[in-house]
């Protein structure tokens, strides 16, 4: 059996290309507003891939990196004033925040309208009754790269493992909206191996370098990869990546790799999945330019 490579950055590529003669024909330059604070490696490269993009599409791009000690009042403040700005189209609040914020308090002050990552209460129930909204990019992006790979969801099993706000419980809410039967698994799930097995569609947005094995999943399913993980150890590297020259040559040159949640391995019994980099994390960005497009679109007609 063959097992075919889902590539993420194509896909991506498409639609950045759509999306730029949207810009084009609009008349006025979208804006997207980022606030990162602190240095989370995942959230590092993703500012600095939705730079790229917005350089690409023609849309304006402004980071906000306010110190560490910023507290939950200031950040109200501050997102306050972009929810007011109307030169602002899209605020994306980078999270994890600082362990002293209240993030939920935060993600609730975006004004809905401008919430590209999909994460106020407001689209988060809006995706869930089945109404137009701004949806979470990273799940958006899973449901994309399915269609666009000519992956049927309708009444096949999928498996979700994860259930965070921002990828497990909207991808499942989405997949299950596609007419797939879905099962979330979590920390707490028992005999997790018994559920992955019987996926046609595997999810997997844990943030464990490799946790899904070959033996956790069926032959010829379909694996979808969110996860991003640095790995350094020089007998894990070897474990996942002995038998890949290439992956052993970046060691070598950087004394770490990027991987998934899925295990080469496993990889290597289905037949499709997304790389990891090169797969779900492109979309992200794509879907994230997509979001912005269109809250700037639908908040400039209402005016
Ligand atoms: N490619 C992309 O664009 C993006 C990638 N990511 C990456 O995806 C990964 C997940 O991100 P996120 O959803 O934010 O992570 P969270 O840490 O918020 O959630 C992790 C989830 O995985 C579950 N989990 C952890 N360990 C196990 C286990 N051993 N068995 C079963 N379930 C387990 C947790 O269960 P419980 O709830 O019980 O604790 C939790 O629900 C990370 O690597 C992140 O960097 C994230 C966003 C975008
Ligand atoms: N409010 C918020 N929303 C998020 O969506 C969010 C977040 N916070 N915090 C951090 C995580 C992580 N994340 C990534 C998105 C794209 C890539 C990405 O571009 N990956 C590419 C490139 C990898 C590379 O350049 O090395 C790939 O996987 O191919 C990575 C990670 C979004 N997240
Ligand atoms: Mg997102």
């Amino acid at each position: 059996m063959s097992t075919r490579i889902l590539d993420g950055t194509a896909i991506a590529a498409e639609i950045k290309a759509e999306l730029k003669s949207q810009v084009e024909a609009l008349g006025y330059t979208p804006g997207l507003t980022v606030i990162l604070i602190g240095e989370d490696p995942a959230s590092a490269i993703y500012v600095r891939n939705k730079v790229k993009a917005c350089e690409e599409l023609g849309i304006r791009s402004v980071e906000i990196r306010p110190e560490t000690t910023i507290t939950t009042e200031e950040l109200l403040a501050m997102i306050d004033e972009l929810n007011e700005d109307d030169s602002v189209d899209g605020i994306l609040v980078q999270l994890p925040l600082p362990k002293h914020v209240d993030t939920k308090k935060v993600l609730d002050a975006v004004a809905p309208e401008k919430d590209v990552d999909g994460f106020h209460p407001v689209n988060v129930g809006r995706l869930s009754t089945g109404q137009d909204s701004l949806t979470p990019c990273t799940p958006t992006g899973v449901i994309e790269i399915l269609k666009r790979s000519g992956i049927a969801t309708e009444g096949a099993e999928a498996v979700v493992i994860g259930r965070s706000d921002i990828v497990g419980k909207p991808v499942a809410m989405m997949l299950t909206a596609a007419n797939a039967t879905v099962t979330i698994c979590h920390g707490r799930t028992k005999n997790l191996a018994e559920h992955t097995r019987r996926a046609d569609i595997l999810v997997v947005a844990i943030g464990k370098a490799g946790f899904v094995t070959a033996d956790m999943v069926k032959p010829g399913a379909v694996l979808i990869d969110v996860g991003i993980n640095r790995v350094s150890d020089a007998a894990e590297v070897n474990r996942f990546f002995g038998d890949d020259a290439k992956r052993m040559e970046t060691y070598a040159k950087r004394g770490s790799v990027v991987m998934g949640d899925i295990a080469p391995q496993a990889f290597a019994v289905s037949s499709a999945y997304t790389p990891v980099p090169g797969g779900v994390g492109a979309l992200t960005i794509a879907m994230l330019m997509h979001n912005t497009v269109k809250a700037a679109k639908l908040r400039r007609a209402a005016k």
